[in-house]
């Protein structure tokens, strides 16, 4: 193995990040090697969407070093950041096509880092984008669709527009900000599917936010759990059962409350906590063992 194929594809260190008073990320650390397929697990507000934005150059850290694909990213010039996000494909909860435009062409907006000035309308991309933009529609699954108006699609296929955007890109990682939490349970299993599909086929890094653990748990190659803006949790999904994630999010709550909230937030299903008479959760059982916490 040569020492370029060895680097981590991301390397996060020390990262804090404030908006004015609020702290959205405190010394974060995390690495993440090529070909890995990893899930930021974490409620709303913990910090994925602001963690993940920094992976594409889109926020800049307070304090600490983000290295992506061998580039450090807050010290890049916007040309050598424009042509780092080409080598980063992205996805959104919300999809973020354009809905007046067809699917095709809202696929081929994703090859735009790779051209020179404005295209409109799909005769402007020369005809090999044109032919990939179909590759990849085909690969989604909606070849049939390539000439409708984007907002006449379900979800489920508006998100697999979306990921046909990023193919476009020829993308080295996949970043994926809570991909399916606008979809329904049966829609949210074949994007992650096709996602994870893609991404072995393609040797893609992926990095994926998602707030339910039994998905993670599914799906992810390993889990990173954010919690206010913390990393309490990093480890591999092989032999983790969802009784561990728990443990781990009970270990660094003391409010009973809190830990209630975590478990009807991440699972749907509110637990039993024992409280003491201050109202507090009891001490976590450390009976569960948990692999690689870093709580
Ligand atoms: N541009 C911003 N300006 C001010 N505060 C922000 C900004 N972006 C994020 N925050 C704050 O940072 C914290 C982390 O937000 P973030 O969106 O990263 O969380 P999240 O885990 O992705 O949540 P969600 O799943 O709801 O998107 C929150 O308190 C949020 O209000």
């Amino acid at each position: 193995m040569n020492s370029a194929a060895a680097s981590p594809v991301i390397s996060v260190s020390g990262v804090t990040k404030k908006f004015g008073a609020t702290q959205a990320l405190h010394d974060v650390n995390l690495t993440v090697e090529p070909g890995e397929v990893v899930v930021l697990l974490g409620l709303s507000g913990s910090g994925k969407s602001t963690l993940l934005r920094h992976l594409d150059g889109l926020e800049f850290p307070t304090s600490g070093t983000v290295e992506v694909l061998g580039s450090n990213v807050p010290k890049l010039r916007p040309k050598a950041l424009r042509a780092l996000r080409g080598r980063v494909g992205m996805i959104f909860q919300q999809f973020e096509l354009v809905p007046s435009l067809t699917v095709l062409e809202n696929v081929l907006t994703g090859a735009l880092s790779r051209l020179t000035g404005p295209r409109l309308g799909i005769w402007a991309y020369p005809k090999s984008f044109r032919l990939a933009a179909l590759n990849h529609l085909d690969r989604v699954g909606l070849l049939e669709k390539a000439y409708q108006r984007a907002d006449q699609l379900s979800g489920g296929q508006q998100q697999r527009v979306a990921i046909a955007r990023a193919l476009m890109q020829n993308p080295e990682v996949l970043l994926a900000d809570e991909p399916v939490a606008s979809l329904d349970p049966e829609s949210s299993g074949q994007i992650m599917r096709l996602i994870r599909e893609i991404a072995a086929d393609d040797g893609l890094t992926v990095v994926c936010s998602l707030h339910q653990v039994d998905l993670a748990l599914d799906w992810g190659d390993r889990i990173v759990g954010l919690r206010r803006g913390e990393v309490v949790l990093d480890t591999p999904t092989e032999g983790l059962g969802k009784a561990q994630v728990m443990e781990i999010y009970g270990r660094v709550t003391t409010s009973t409350a809190e830990l209630n909230a975590i478990e009807r937030e991440l699972t749907g299903v509110p637990i039993e906590v024992p409280t003491q008479e201050d109202g507090t959760a009891e001490a976590a059982d450390t009976s569960v063992p948990v692999q690689d916490g870093t709580v």
